[in-house]
């Protein structure tokens, strides 16, 4: 698939697992869809939940693209804008990064270890998530009164009674791609655990089931926030391990574990 050998890391923040390529050397980013579904396929490639690719930006620090397993770019990624958040004040030593994204300019910091990045502000209007057409986001007019929110990507967000028994592999695909959502959405099945705690099973669009999702977790903590569930602070118990959401004026944050698991080189022509 490529003329020359390819280096990537691999990493997972909770679970969710994606393979980092580091273009800041390169003019340009290289991924296109081909390229992403190849090296996403687990037989022939590697396998991932999400790719990374990182850029060299003229106005941030970083840029970053985010590629699905099924070739289809994602707007956002919370887990892996926090892994390579991490990777990056690694090898810099730096405690504060600007990473620009498609969903904007995002802000990450290093609080005593703990990486935490700013998702930007949630959105609630109909046309933004995107959803086809008006309607109260909060109740959306779906079976099982899911909410919407943007968070950069779509987000679909059922509240059940539990989360253990929710529907996820079944539910999920079909609503991923109800008409409501021109851009298919991603899916949440959520249950409270306490008023500060959800518990968190995912339906990624272009992915499936993945262990956890970063903007999944903001999406539903602010879509709990908004039902009077929580407050603006909540724990996220996800399949792959436990996300903190601090929803604060200047937009949500994020936080939880990261891993660097290995650093290889695909070799040229892989794929075949
Ligand atoms: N894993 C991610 C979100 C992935 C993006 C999604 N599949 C999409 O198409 O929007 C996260 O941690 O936020």
């Amino acid at each position: 698939m490529t003329g020359t050998a390819l280096t990537f890391s691999k990493m997972h923040g909770a679970g969710n697992d994606f393979v980092v390529i580091d273009s800041r050397s390169r003019a340009a980013g290289m991924m296109d869809a081909a390229l992403a579904r190849a090296i996403g396929d687990r037989h022939r490639g590697v396998g991932f939940d999400q790719l990374a690719e990182l850029r060299p930006a003229e106005d941030a620090d970083l840029a970053l693209d985010f590629w699905n397993a099924d070739g289809t770019q994602a707007g956002a990624c919370g887990n892996a804008t926090r892994c390579v958040a991490a990777m990056v004040m690694g090898q810099t030593g730096a405690q504060t990064l600007t990473i620009r994204t498609a969903r904007g300019l995002l802000r990450a910091e290093d609080r005593d270890g703990q990486i935490w990045v700013n998702m930007g502000a949630p959105v609630l209007e109909w046309q933004g998530i995107p959803l086809a057409r008006d309607c109260d986001t909060l109740h959306l007019p779906l079976s099982g009164d899911p909410a919407g929110v943007g968070m950069g990507n779509p987000h679909c967000v059922f509240f059940v009674p539990d989360a253990e028994a929710a529907p996820v592999a079944t539910h999920g695909p079909v609503v991923e791609h109800d008409p409501l959502f021109p851009e298919a959405t991603n899916v949440e099945f959520a249950s409270q655990v306490a008023p500060d705690h959800l518990r968190l099973r995912v339906w990624e669009r272009g992915t499936g089931i993945t262990l956890a999702c970063g903007s999944g977790a903001c999406a539903t903590a602010v879509a709990a926030n908004l039902r009077g569930l929580t407050g603006r602070q909540v724990k996220i118990t996800a399949d792959g391990g436990t996300l903190m959401v601090d929803w604060r004026d200047d937009g949500v944050w994020l936080t939880g574990p990261v891993a660097h698991v290995f650093t290889a080189t695909l070799a040229k022509g892989f794929g075949a």
